[in-house]
């Protein structure tokens, strides 16, 4: 059975040889090759760059914020946008586009919905004491927002000039080529412009002016651009304020009275709405403040737990602050090891730009340190290649986006179909604690340490036996920072079918991962309850440490899995795709 109803490509604005089959968000390899042939992201610079008719001024300029680029500070469209509202004298004016069938169609988590909201409210103020007033739309339809943009909300703002930061992925790539098209054929020019990433993408090429998909030469050539050209982590200015008579504008003074922004969307309710406040409070001041602890402070047990991650009593260290410890801290889960940005960078609450240029300041000779001699330099490297690396793999081979595994190879690898392994998976009740506790961290925060989410994904795909699609989607739909590049990108590696992969035969033991990344059990007894009593090595394995009479007690189930016989099925699945192992349903 074909797989449906995931991915990150829908039906729209496409041309006749980009068609999705309509079975579902899968394509079929001959028509991913059609998009990769033709990406997107080609056809949008194309299109900017062909010559366009004189724009009149119209009476503001809009900057249009999406939900990868939520800050005022070193925002390049917000600068740009406000550039030409000073040039051309007219108020500038901060729009939002909010799109519930949009979240539903790419999976996104009411997590991450909810700190949309929240960041978007933390924001307000700092826009209104700048006279910038925010326009908030609601288009459920996703597919209408050009239309509906250009023809209605662009008019009622008086606006002609329109400046948003690109996104990477493959619908929000064809919604902007709609939106430029449309826009010209109405005399309003809509200016999309690279943000997210330090090096554009497809700038990074071989000496034979090739993408390169092998992560450590690409790597070793977007250090070199960035050491060559300091410029790349410039800092955009703020954005300058209106003249305070806007309050008074006809159509634009309006704006600041509304109270427009919801608590909550329709589809989209958390239940844990004051503890995700808690676990990751919003705006940029906080996350300079986690950036500074981690470049700062020693690492805490205690914060395995569900709690605040800037809660008081961090130890000030240089030579031991996490950065420095990076090199083993990212592979343990028993504290704040890593920073726990990511759902800052991926909102970008905070840009790479601005967290690399703090990992500079403390890089040897005040240059960004980046490779695996040091901490910092392992960490600057996860910053800056890993979040680039996906993208530009994304924006390159678009087709990782639409469902398909980047090694064709593996299309065909045969997986089990088991609703109630997936479920088993998805509650955290495997019978694996450290996959029960991971699964059970990512309800609860709506996020992983890295060493888990390779460790739970692991589990489903090679011991399950389930399609890493499955897993992929279910990820965006819990994460606090789903984002499908760095998603896509790590279940590809995990399922063996991505860029540079995690090869096939090399397939995760459980037992020692967890003794390895949880060495006392704590995350471990902190996350699973019905093990908390456990002492030594039992924590890891209690079916198989303990007599059955006792872990029965313990109202814990067995392992749905056993690991030797599903190495052997995945590694006869993986080296024969297409096939079954004899006997086998
Ligand atoms: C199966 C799987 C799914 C993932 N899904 C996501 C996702 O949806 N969103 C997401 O931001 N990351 C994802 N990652 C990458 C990584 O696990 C998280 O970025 C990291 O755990 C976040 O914790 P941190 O901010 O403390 O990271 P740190 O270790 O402090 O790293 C700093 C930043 O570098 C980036 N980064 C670090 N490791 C990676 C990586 N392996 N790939 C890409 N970027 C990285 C992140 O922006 C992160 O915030 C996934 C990894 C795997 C294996």
């Amino acid at each position: 059975m074909r797989l449906v109803g995931f991915g990150h490509v829908d039906v729209g604005w496409r041309s006749d040889d980009e068609l999705i089959r309509a079975e579902g968000k899968v394509a079929t390899s001959e028509d991913a090759a059609r998009v990769d042939a033709n990406p997107p992201l080609d056809q949008l610079m194309k299109l900017q760059q062909q010559p366009k008719d004189k724009v009149v001024k119209g009476e503001s300029v809009v900057y249009w914020m999406r939900m990868e680029d939520m800050r005022l500070e070193d925002n390049t469209a917000l600068a740009q946008a406000s550039q030409k509202a000073q040039e051309m004298g007219v108020p500038l004016v901060w729009l939002f586009v909010l799109s519930p069938g949009d979240y539903k169609m790419h999976d996104r988590s009411p997590k991450r919905i909810d700190f949309m909201l929240r960041n978007l409210r933390y924001l307000r103020p700092r826009f209104d004491k700048l006279n910038i007033p925010l326009h908030i739309v609601s288009f459920d339809k996703r597919l209408s927002i050009p239309r509906r943009l250009v023809t209605e909300v662009f008019p009622s703002l008086g606006a002609n000039h329109v400046f948003c930061n690109l996104e990477y992925e493959v619908d929000e790539l064809r919604r902007d080529i709609a939106t430029v098209k449309l826009g010209r054929e109405n005399g309003v020019d809509v200016v999309a412009v690279h943000d997210r990433l330090v090096v554009p993408p497809g700038r990074i090429l071989s000496k034979v002016g090739k993408p390169m998909s092998v992560f450590s030469p690409w790597q070793r050539q977007w250090a070199k651009i960035v050491d060559d050209e300091p410029d790349l982590l410039e800092i955009s200015p703020d954005p300058k304020p209106n003249d305070a008579g806007v309050r008074q504008h006809e159509k634009l003074g309006k704006l600041f009275d509304a109270s427009d922004i919801p608590d909550h969307l329709e589809g989209f309710e958390v239940e844990d709405a004051e503890q995700l406040k808690v676990s990751w409070p919003e705006g940029i001041d906080k996350a300079r403040e986690l950036l500074d602890r981690f470049l700062h402070t020693k690492p805490r047990k205690q914060l395995l737990k569900l709690v605040d991650p800037l809660l008081d009593g961090a130890e000030k260290d240089e030579k031991l602050s996490r950065v420095q410890q990076y090199g083993t801290g990212r592979n343990l889960v028993d504290g704040d090891n890593s920073s726990r940005l990511s759902p800052y960078l991926t909102s970008g609450v905070i840009s790479a730009r601005m967290v690399l240029r703090e990992a500079k300041k403390m890089g040897k000779g005040g240059k960004l340190e980046s490779g695996r001699d040091t901490g910092l330099g392992m960490w600057a490297q996860e910053v800056s290649c890993k979040v680039h690396f996906y993208n530009h793999i994304m924006c390159t081979w678009p087709r990782v986006s639409m469902g398909r595994p980047f090694l064709e190879k593996f299309a065909d690898v045969q997986w089990q179909v088991s609703e109630p392994h997936l479920q088993a998976w998805k509650d955290g009740m495997t019978g694996y604690p450290i996959v029960d506790a991971a699964m059970r961290a990512c309800k609860a925060r709506g996020w992983m340490e890295n060493r888990v989410r390779m460790v739970t994904a692991s589990f489903l795909v090679k011991e399950l036996m389930l399609d890493w699609r499955l897993g992929e989607k279910y990820f965006m739909e819990s994460f606090v920072d789903g984002d499908l590049a760095a998603n896509n990108g790590g279940w590809q590696w995990v399922a063996s079918t991505g860029t540079d992969p995690q090869p096939y035969f090399r397939i995760f033991n459980m037992l020692s991962q967890s003794e390895k990344c949880d060495p006392n059990g704590d995350y471990i007894r902190y996350w699973v309850p019905e093990l908390r009593n456990l002492k030594g090595k039992a924590i890891h394995d209690p079916h198989g440490k303990m007599p059955s009479a006792e872990f029965k007690k313990l109202g814990y189930p067995a392992p749905i899995v056993e690991h030797k016989f599903a190495r052997e099925r995945a590694l006869f699945r993986y080296k024969n795709p297409g096939e079954k192992e004899p006997g086998s349903e």
